[in-house]
Order: C-alpha cells, then structure tokens, then sequence
C-alpha cells in the first residue's frame, strides 16, 4: 500500500486527494492546506486528514472549529510520497521539506523543469521515474500533458517531422475569480515559439515542435489546433483507428451534435463525471484530417483534470510500484478514464489485454 500525502489542496490537489483515494494499491494519508476555507470544508466532509501546510497558522483552523490531524512535517514523515499542488513556483520551495524527511515528491506544470529529476507523462515517458535516484518528478502542465499524449502514438507509428501547434488556452479557472473578469484575446506568450514547444521536450527531447498560444476569455477548456507532418502518409481511417486505442484519447463523435468547450463539459457532466472532469484528450472525429503527409485536427484539454491520472501514475512510477501498462490500466479502471460515446459505429478499444483474444 502505497501512502500518498497532497500538500495543497486546490484545482488540482482536491482531484489528486479523490483519484488516490479511488485507488485499492495507495492510502491517501491527509491534505494540506494554509486556511480554513470552504476547500477546506469539503476535505474534512470527505474524512480526509487536515494538516496545516503553515504551522504558524494552526490556529486560523483550530478558531473555525476544525480538528488538524497535525501539521504538514508530520504529513511528509508519514508519507510515502507527497503530490505537492500548491501554486506555481511554491513546491520549489518546499524541496528541502521533502529531503529532510527522504519523502519522494510529485511537483506540478507550474514547477521548473531544472527543480526536479524528471518530467513525467505516463504514455509518453513513464519509465523515467523508476530509478531510485529520482525523488522530485514533475508531472507537466495540462498542455503539455495533451501534446505528449497525442505525439507520443503519432510518432511511434508513422514518424512526426514536424508538429506545429496553436494554443488556444483558457484565461483562467471558473473558480478562480483573482484571474476574471476577463474579456481580451491576447498573444500569450506574444514571443513565439511559445514555452509549450520545449516543454514537451522535457517528455520527448527528440520531438520537432513549435507551439504558440493565445489567451481569450473562457474558462471551461483549452483548444489546441494541431498540425502534424508525417514521416509517412496514412489514411485518415489508420489515424482514426491509432488514436481510438488509446484509453486517454477521446474522439468525439459527430453524432453527439457536441460543437464546443461547453458542450463537452455538459456531456462530461450528464455521464456523470466529478465536477464534470474530463481525464482524456477530447478530439473532435469530424477534424481529422490527411492531406499528403499532413495530418490536422482539434482537441481540447480540461485543464483541472487531464493531469490527475498522470499523477496517479507518477506516483507508482517513483515507487517502481508497477510498469506503465499495469499501472495506466489500473489507474483508468479505477478513477473510470476511457470515454467511449454509446453511439453506433464506435468500436470497442483494443486493449492490450483483449488484443490476444
Ligand atoms: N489549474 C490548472 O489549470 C492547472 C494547474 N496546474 C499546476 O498545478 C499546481 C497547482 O495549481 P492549482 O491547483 O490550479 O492552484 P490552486 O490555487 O487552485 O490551489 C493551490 C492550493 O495550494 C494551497 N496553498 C497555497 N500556498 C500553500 C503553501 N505554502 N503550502 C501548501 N498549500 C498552499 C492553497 O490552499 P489554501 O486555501 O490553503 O491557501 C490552494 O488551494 C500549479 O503548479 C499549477 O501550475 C497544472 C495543470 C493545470
Ligand atoms: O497552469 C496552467 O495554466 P495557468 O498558468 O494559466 O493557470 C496550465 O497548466 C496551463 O499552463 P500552460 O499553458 O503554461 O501549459
């Protein structure tokens, strides 16, 4: 059993603390977080162990009535490992916590590539946190995430020369009111090649990419416009069918009438999912397309929820708990990652279990 403490429980460390709990081979330990706010609320409701991330600050929780199970030392002594979610540049910071207590951690997209052993992506690159010098992984940002799980097939199986991608990205959480209203389009980062291109190199170091991105006025999704070259010149239904066998792409198809980021989440949310997350990559069947050796289409990323199957899968990783196909088919099984639309004419994933049968 692995124990799993999340320091931050936020966007990203409240969906983290959920997927743990869901899985049977890892203890969620506790969450920490700075304040008695209503995160903090919805934590004890779900009977997760508080810690104070700010021990000077014990008190704020003990005056809102709310029993600490301890502070955020006692978390990191008790854990096998930490998924550090507080907010960009802060886990760097909390580095030396962990190695006082020789306690493995899994840092965020907003953390630096140079602050840790590795940049994580489970399809992409998984065996790299299975070494026992690895303690810091950084599991990539939700972009990045998107970008190395569509490469990674593409160029495993008919050869990228180049991908050249627009980020559409969304200008903030619907939660995070300090980032809203927002009403511009803005060039995001305005130099380009944006920072997204070298990011996913970090996964994929030999990968050609150039990325921009742009910032508009939306919060439920980014949209990512993808063009890829191709070392050879499949047809559309070969990419089609590449694409359906991996559990955390989701083809969407034309039939569902979904046109938008808005209806995808609607969709996401009529299944049932938590907080309406959408784990996958969701890209849009009717936007493949092959001319020569290029292929195009659009995807959108949720980007509160793509990265915590990842981190689910980081956290085995560091542990060498289980290989990459063991541990994403648990992971998918047990947090429910795998969208298939009930419509006619969507096959069955082969799944590598079932492709023998
Ligand atoms: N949101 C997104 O779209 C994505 C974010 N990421 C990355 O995930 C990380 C977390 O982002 P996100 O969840 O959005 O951030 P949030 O602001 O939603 O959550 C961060 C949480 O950390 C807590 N916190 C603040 N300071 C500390 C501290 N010193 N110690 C412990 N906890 C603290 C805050 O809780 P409190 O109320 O207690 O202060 C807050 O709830 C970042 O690196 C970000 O780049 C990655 C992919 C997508
Ligand atoms: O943290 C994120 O976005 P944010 O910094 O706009 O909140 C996401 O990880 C996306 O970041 P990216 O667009 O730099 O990949």
């Amino acid at each position: 059993m692995i124990k799993v403490g999340v320091n931050g429980y936020g966007t990203i460390g409240k969906r983290v603390a959920d997927a743990v709990r869901a899985q049977p081979d890892m203890k969620l330990v506790g969450v920490a977080k700075t304040r008695p706010n209503y995160e903090a609320e919805a934590a004890v409701r779900k009977g997760y162990p508080l810690y104070a991330a700010i021990p000077e600050k014990s008190d704020a929780f003990r005056n809102a009535g709310i029993d600490l199970a301890g502070e955020i030392d006692d978390l990191v002594m008790q854990s096998d490992v930490v998924v550090d979610c507080t907010p960009s540049g802060i886990g760097e910071q909390n580095r030396e916590l962990y190695r006082r207590y020789d306690t493995r951690a899994l840092f965020q997209g907003g953390e630096s590539a140079d602050a840790v052993d590795a940049s994580f992506n489970a399809r992409a690159n998984y065996d790299v946190a299975r070494n026992d010098d690895v303690q810091f992984v950084r599991v990539v940002s939700c972009n990045t995430t998107g970008l190395s799980r569509l490469m990674a097939p593409l160029d495993e199986a008919f050869g990228v020369e180049k991908a050249r991608i627009t980020l559409i990205r969304r200008g903030g959480d619907p939660a995070d009111a300090s980032r809203g209203p927002i009403n511009d389009i803005l060039p995001d980062p305005v130099t380009v090649p944006s920072h997204h291109g070298p990011d996913v190199n970090t996964i994929l170091p030999d990968l050609n990419i150039d990325t921009v991105g742009v910032k508009v006025p939306a919060t439920l999704m980014h949209l990512h416009s993808v063009n890829v070259t191709l070392s050879e010149a499949p047809s559309v239904d070969e990419v089609r069918d590449l694409l359906h066998e991996e559990s955390r792409l989701f083809l969407v198809p034309d039939i569902a009438g979904i046109g938008g980021t808005g209806q995808l989440k609607e969709f996401a949310m009529d299944t049932g999912r938590p907080r309406g997350d959408l784990w996958e990559n969701c890209i849009w069947d009717e936007s493949l397309s092959v001319e020569d050796n290029d292929l195009y289409l659009f995807q959108s990323i949720h980007q509160e929820s793509d990265v915590i199957p990842e981190n689910v899968d980081a956290i085995r990783a560091i542990m060498d708990a289980a290989d990459q196909q063991e541990s994403m088919e648990k992971t998918d099984e047990n947090l429910g990652v795998g969208l298939e639309s009930v419509f006619g004419g969507v096959r069955k994933r082969i799944t590598p279990r079932n492709a023998d049968d």
